[in-house]
């Protein structure tokens, strides 16, 4: 089962849209992971395993391990996802993208190395850029389309001929990109309207929404402006709101808490 369809499975069998983040930073594990030598895998591990039943995909966010020097507990991570809860995707934030034979091994490390279901990417450097994982049919590859960030619009706003550029990344990858049916679209949940013009371009195409609780984006307007016709078509990703809900020994139940609160309010608006 390629990732597209994956997803929708677990979106059905888990009834949520909630995206569970993994940006293990270890100043905020709570004391007693501290001097414990595989303290990221063990605490991402936890948060997994805490968070699963709610959870419609993971994304573990690449820099918050290379920055460690900890890619093998990245590694190993996918793979307890994956053994332990299975027909949940992984989708790994990595944003690449680069020249076509350079990103054919970007491809390589985010499938084969780390093994994830789906990587996210940035598209300004074009078609060829994109290829390489385009062309892993059963891969997901989720490209930045209206970022959740204040320097968004910097460029993604920019008018092209009446239609601002993120309009026309959303139509050229739903046009010409997603010839494999693999594609999807980053949009942050603090700019909803964006998000609602998005969802109007690129039909049921799964979007992952960022920007949901630290950054500031609202349940409520994500939802109603970013589901697809059947109420679902979304992966609202929360990450320091469920991995460090608590500080203290008590920090699964208050992940699983965290997620599950998510979970719910979504659904009261879907
Ligand atoms: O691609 C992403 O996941 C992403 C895109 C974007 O526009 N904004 C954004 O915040 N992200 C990522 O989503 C996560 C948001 O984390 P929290 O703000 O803690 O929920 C981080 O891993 C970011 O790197």
């Amino acid at each position: 089962m390629g990732f597209i369809e994956q997803l929708r499975a677990r979106w059905q069998a888990s009834n949520s849209l909630v995206c569970v983040g993994l940006d293990p930073d270890p100043a905020k594990f709570p004391p007693m992971f501290a001097g414990r030598d595989d303290a990221i895998f063990e605490f991402c591990r936890d948060i997994v395993d805490a968070t699963a039943e709610f959870a419609c995909a993971f994304k573990p966010q690449i820099a918050y391990f290379a920055a460690f020097g900890a890619e093998d507990a990245l590694r190993r991570l996918i793979a307890h996802i994956h053994d332990a809860h299975p027909g949940i995707p992984v989708i790994l934030d990595a944003k690449r993208g680069d020249i076509g034979s350079t990103a054919s091994m970007y491809a390589i490390e985010a499938f084969d190395r780390f093994g994830a279901d789906a990587v996210t990417l940035n598209p300004y450097m074009g078609h060829d850029s994109a290829q390489p994982f385009l062309d892993r049919a059963g891969k997901g590859c989720v490209f930045l389309c209206h970022t959740s960030n204040p320097g968004a619009g910097d460029f993604q706003d920019l008018d092209f001929g009446g239609t601002p550029l993120y309009q026309h990344v959303a139509e050229t990858i739903a046009a010409d990109w997603n010839a494999h049916g693999n594609c999807a679209l980053v949009v942050g949940a603090t700019y909803p309207e964006e998000l609602k013009a998005i969802r109007g371009i690129v039909g049921d195409m799964p979007l992952l929404i960022p920007g949901i609780g630290a950054q500031g984006g609202d349940v409520e307007a994500t939802v109603r402006n970013g589901k697809s016709a059947d109420g679902s078509g979304l992966m609202v990703n929360s990450s320091r709101g469920i991995l460090y809900a608590s500080n203290g020994g008590d920090y699964t139940i208050a992940a699983g808490w965290a997620a599950q609160t998510l979970r719910d309010e979504i659904n009261r608006h879907r």
